[in-house]
């Protein structure tokens, strides 16, 4: 799942992960979000901290796959080169990309983290779709 904050990413993770769960089917859900406490907790949001993030979440999710696990990864993900990367290193069956394509103003809406509104008033710096850029994907799988 890739897009911008607010966009339901995390949720639509979550009724996927219920759903595989009640098929028994093994998954695990990488958010990027819950990531960024642990694995990744020494990286920012700078666009070369992002591609770090993407990359070993992309690392992780190859790991998973070769286990025989569905992986989940949910992430804003927001460049194009780096996405595109991550489909070279999975298989391709294995990789379906699924774009929350949700309007900036509906996701600053429902989301309640308050992020945007900070960054709105320019207390954070490079916010994902006000100060930064997200790059739409060309080839995904899946648009909602
Ligand atoms: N500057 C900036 N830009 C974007 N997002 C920010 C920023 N600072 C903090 N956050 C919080 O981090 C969450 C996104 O982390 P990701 O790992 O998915 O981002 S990325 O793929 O590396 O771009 C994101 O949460 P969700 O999108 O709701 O998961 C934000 O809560
Ligand atoms: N399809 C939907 N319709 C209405 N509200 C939604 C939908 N999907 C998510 N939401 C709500 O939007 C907000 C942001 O969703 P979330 O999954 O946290 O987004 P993200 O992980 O992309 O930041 C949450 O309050 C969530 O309950």
């Amino acid at each position: 799942m890739k897009g911008l904050s607010g966009s339901g990413k995390s949720t639509l993770a979550c009724s996927l992960g219920r759903e595989l769960h009640s098929r028994g089917k093994l998954s695990y859900i990488l958010d990027g979000d819950n990531l960024r406490h642990g694995l990744n907790k020494d990286l920012g949001f700078k666009a070369k901290d992002r591609i770090e993030n993407i990359c070993r979440v992309g690392e992780v999710a190859k790991l998973f796959a070769d286990a025989g696990l569905i992986y989940v990864a949910s992430l804003i993900s927001p460049y194009r080169k780096d996405r595109d990367a991550c489909r070279v290193m999975l298989p391709d069956d294995n990789f379906i990309e699924v774009f929350m394509n949700m309007p900036l103003e509906l996701c600053e809406k429902r989301y309640a983290k308050g992020l945007y509104r900070l960054a709105r008033s320019g207390k954070i710096k490079g916010f994902t779709g006000i100060d930064d850029p997200y790059e739409p994907p060309l080839n995904c799988e899946i648009e909602i």
